[in-house]
């Protein structure tokens, strides 16, 4: 069986990432959205599975790295559940930040480490059925509670768009009243506790690793803070290449990235490459 094919970036920034990952992969970090890139999206969130070709391609790419990251929307337990994250030989060195940042799981401890909640979360939780029905009857309309962050899905909703525009208002505002803030996805609003997001998570975690290349790739919203930060660590010497894990619903990341590549499954091809690449 031959390697697979590595893609090739379509910018000069994006392409030095790459080459500055492959000659000395021992200082790059590769970070990795879940949710659209890792893994297919699916109606409902519980059922969200890691490709199954993305943990053994991060198993075999993992050693030859400083580190890999996986930087989610998710509480960083659930990620790890979903993915099947936890005791892979090759993963032992991997690191979920979760809740955009806010909490961290580590393979090497098997434990998260999470701040105390923002007391609006409690708050939001209370009046939430109330905003929802003064919102109108969006059939379909489902709730995840995340413990430290409230989502309010419309996927499901008989029409998915209306539903996500109607809500945007009452809940920015539900939010504002207890000093959450609403982070939009894909036919998601998340009411979450303000102060980080992804693009402060991956810059301080490349900080602390000393990484001196990163590439990241993401599918969605929540990934426009971590394409930011890695534009910017360029203007410091940190080689840097953006992937979009493409999809119809999104094209704000493709629009900025290095190299789209299709989904979950080009993602996977992807680390395959690298992997077979270092191997
Ligand atoms: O940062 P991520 O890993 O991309 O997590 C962001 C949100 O992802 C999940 O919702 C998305 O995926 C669902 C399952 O495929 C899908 O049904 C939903 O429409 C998507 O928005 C998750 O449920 C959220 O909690 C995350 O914040």
């Amino acid at each position: 069986m031959g390697s697979q094919p590595l893609p090739e970036p379509v910018t000069d920034a994006g392409r030095e990432g790459l080459a500055a990952l492959l000659a000395r992969p021992e200082h790059a970090v590769v970070a990795l959205d879940f949710d659209g890139t890792l893994a297919e999206i699916v109606t409902d969130p519980e059922r969200a599975r890691a490709h199954p070709g993305a943990v053994p391609a991060l198993a075999r790419l993992a050693p030859h790295l400083a580190s890999v990251a996986v930087v989610t929307g998710r509480p960083a337990g659930a990620a790890v559940r979903h993915g099947g994250f936890a005791g892979v030989p090759g993963l032992e060195r991997l690191v979920v930040l979760g809740h955009y940042g806010a909490e961290r799981w580590d393979a090497v401890t098997g434990t998260v480490r999470a701040p105390a909640p923002h007391p609006g979360v409690a708050s939001v939780r209370a009046e939430l059925p109330g905003v929802l029905d003064a919102s109108g009857t969006w059939q379909g309309t489902w709730t995840e509670d995340k413990g430290r962050a409230i989502a309010v899905h419309t996927r499901r909703a008989t029409d998915p768009q209306a539903a996500f525009e109607a809500l945007r208002a009452p809940l920015a505002a539900l939010a504002e009243r207890h000093g959450l803030i609403v982070e939009p996805g894909r036919f998601v609003l998340e009411l979450r506790p303000p102060g980080v997001d992804k693009g402060v998570a991956l810059a301080g975690y490349l900080r602390e690793t000393g990484a001196r290349a990163v590439l990241y790739a993401g599918d969605d919203l929540g990934d426009v803070a971590a394409f930011a930060a890695v534009e910017e660590l360029r203007g410091e010497g940190v080689a840097g290449t953006l992937v979009c894990s493409g999809s119809a619903e999104v094209t704000v990341l493709a629009e900025r990235a290095d190299l789209v590549v299709d989904g979950p499954s080009g993602v996977v091809e992807l680390l395959t490459a690298l992997a077979d690449k270092l191997g």
